[in-house]
């Protein structure tokens, strides 16, 4: 994918100056040195290979532009923020197609939740699985106050298991026996039961998730770079390296576990419900 860059808006200087790719847009604020990332993948911003390799290459740019110190992750999607793993990647496909997919996920896994950006997820709709994978490795989550915008981990749902390293994720956020909960029922959480789990940080109405998320970025901003950056690769190194240590093992064990029959037919008619649901 390249990184284009789009005509800036009227009257507002380089610092509106967009770019971005085709499923990822990034409005970056120079004078602020907050970006906003929009995935833009319709109908559900379902992680395709090719939008996690668009988000990780435009993650990489923001990263290593050092006008930028913040990034907010949106949808350009109505009602969804991401639907999570896009499933036809990962049903009908052959192993090595499954080995590059699961790179990919590690992949972008690895570098938002190191990554010295302070990273807000203002979450604009249903934020199942992958979706809600992606909000956990911010550094603060806000969720519009809306109850068809569901959240969680809801892969035993699909007759699949949420992998150990999403697993550390959520428990490193909503503790040990809400995960072990969460994991198991695969819980998807209205917006104020994710609010009292701390699933997310703040609930707000929908107008006002990303006035809100600017406004929480500013305070962690205001923190000296590289403190919080050393803080918070302290938090998170455990659980990093965890994943580090072992990933072909892990994408072996990915493309084992999704390559069976049993596995490739809970997918397939997951994905026939899913259809089925608008008939
Ligand atoms: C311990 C030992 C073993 C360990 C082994 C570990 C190995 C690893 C295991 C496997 C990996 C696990 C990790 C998986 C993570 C995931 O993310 S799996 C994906 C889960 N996602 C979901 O369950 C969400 C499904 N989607 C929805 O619930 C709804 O679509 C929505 C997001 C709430 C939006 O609803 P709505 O606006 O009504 O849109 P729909 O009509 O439902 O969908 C529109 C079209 O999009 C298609 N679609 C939806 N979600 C996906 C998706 N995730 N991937 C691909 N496509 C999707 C949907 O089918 C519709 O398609 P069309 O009918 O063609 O328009």
């Amino acid at each position: 994918a390249t990184i284009r860059r789009t005509e800036p808006t009227a009257g507002s200087g380089d610092s509106a100056r967009r770019f971005g790719t085709q499923r990822v847009l990034v409005e970056p604020d120079a004078a602020s040195g907050v970006a906003v990332m929009k995935f833009k993948n319709p109908p559900v911003n379902s992680l395709s290979l090719e939008l996690l390799t668009e988000f990780i290459i435009s993650l990489e740019k923001l990263e290593n532009d050092k006008t930028f110190r913040g990034v907010i992750l949106t949808s350009d999607c109505p009602r969804v923020f991401s639907a999570g793993l896009d499933l036809t990647e990962m049903c009908g496909k052959n192993p090595a197609h499954y080995a590059e997919y699961w790179k990919a996920v590690q992949e972008l896994w690895l570098r938002l939740y190191l990554s010295n950006l302070v990273l807000i997820a203002a979450i604009n709709g249903a934020c199942p699985a992958g979706g809600c994978l992606i909000s956990l490795t911010c550094d603060y989550r806000i969720l519009a106050d809306n109850p068809k915008y569901l959240i969680g981990l809801n892969e035993t749902l699909l007759g699949i298991v949420a992998p150990f390293w999403f697993k550390d994720t959520l428990v490193n956020t909503i503790g040990h026996r809400a995960s072990e909960q969460a994991l198991q029922l695969g819980l998807l959480f209205l917006p104020a039961e994710a609010l009292q789990v701390g699933l997310v940080d703040q609930v707000v109405p929908e107008d006002q998730v990303l006035s809100t998320a600017l406004s929480v970025m500013a305070r962690w901003m205001a923190i000296p770079d590289h403190a919080r950056q050393l803080t918070k690769n302290m938090m998170r190194k455990t659980t990093v390296d965890r994943l580090v240590k072992q990933r072909d093992a892990d994408i072996q064990n990915f493309v084992s576990f999704i390559s069976r029959d049993s596995i490739q037919k809970s997918l397939q008619m997951y994905l026939e419900k899913l259809k089925q649901k608008k008939g």
